[in-house]
């Protein structure tokens, strides 16, 4: 399949979910919990409705998993080549918490990796695309696109973590990094900042599920870089349990 040739379409999908999201954002919106005590809005909702009927326009064929989609048994997804993993808002922690560090997360997986990946941050006006082997852009708050690549880190490694689920192994591993700056990024956004070299790693020593990472790795990995698991393993999708393992994304200098 062409990536480059329905990416635009993608990108247009979710600057749709994003106008549909910034205008839920800016209203006097209501949160409430899932089973498992996770918040959830009617933009989660929203962007999940515009980005589901945007990609079964493009095919009817490539089946969707989304975090707040129906759920899917193993027993079907089991026999998935190719499939889109969307996360409508990742961050909906910091959507409610109103600092604007939320995304939207649509990625294209096929064989157990990411290669193409759109991730939007409607509150920041920006938006970031890859294909794994063809590179990755950026749009920024005036609607300019650059190239965007990994930086090679210097003396002090800029560390991005997350705010919401920091922990003790977490903060362990960074102390181990030696000279560091934290660089604050919500959601998704941790990949794009070291993709577009704003930071060099990304340690998550905790829960994550598969909707969160695949449209950013697939922006990292085309900017240069990559997600490994602790064992040194990248980081694999479409796998029975959705919970990742812990990672370390970063440029491949740390790797
Ligand atoms: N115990 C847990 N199990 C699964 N995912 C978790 C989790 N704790 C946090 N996450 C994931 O971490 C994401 C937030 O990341 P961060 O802390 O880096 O901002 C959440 O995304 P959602 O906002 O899409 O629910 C959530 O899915
Ligand atoms: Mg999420």
């Amino acid at each position: 399949m062409h990536y480059s040739s329905i990416l635009p379409d993608v990108l247009k999908i979710a600057d749709e979910a994003s106008e549909k999201v910034l205008h839920i954002y800016e209203s006097d919106f209501k949160v409430r919990y899932k089973e498992d005590n996770s918040p959830i809005t009617a933009a989660d909702e929203a962007a999940h409705e515009i980005i589901y009927k945007g990609l079964r326009n493009i095919s009817r064929d490539i089946p969707i998993l989304s975090e707040e989609g129906k759920s899917i048994p193993w027993e079907e997804r089991k026999h998935w080549r190719r499939f889109w993993l969307i996360d409508p808002i990742d961050g909906t922690k910091d959507f409610t918490q109103r600092n604007g560090e939320f995304t939207v997360n649509i990625a294209m997986i096929e064989d157990g990796q990411p290669v193409m990946g759109v991730v939007t941050a409607p509150a920041l006006k920006t938006a970031y695309w890859g294909i794994v082997g063809e590179g990755a852009h950026m749009r920024d708050r005036t609607g300019k696109i650059h190239r965007i690549r990994v930086a090679e880190p210097k003396e002090t490694k800029r560390v991005v973590a997350s705010k919401n689920h920091m922990n003790d192994e977490t903060l362990a591993f960074i102390e181990k990094l030696g000279d560091h700056e934290l660089v604050q990024a919500g959601s998704s956004l941790k990949f794009c900042r070291i993709a577009e070299g704003h930071a060099d790693i990304y340690p998550r020593m905790g829960p994550t599920s598969e909707w969160d990472t695949a449209a950013a790795h697939a922006i990292l990995v085309a900017a240069g870089g990559q997600v490994q698991t602790l064992e040194g393993e990248p980081l694999r999708y479409g796998k029975e349990d959705i919970l990742n393992p812990w990672f370390v994304a970063a440029g491949s200098w740390y790797f």
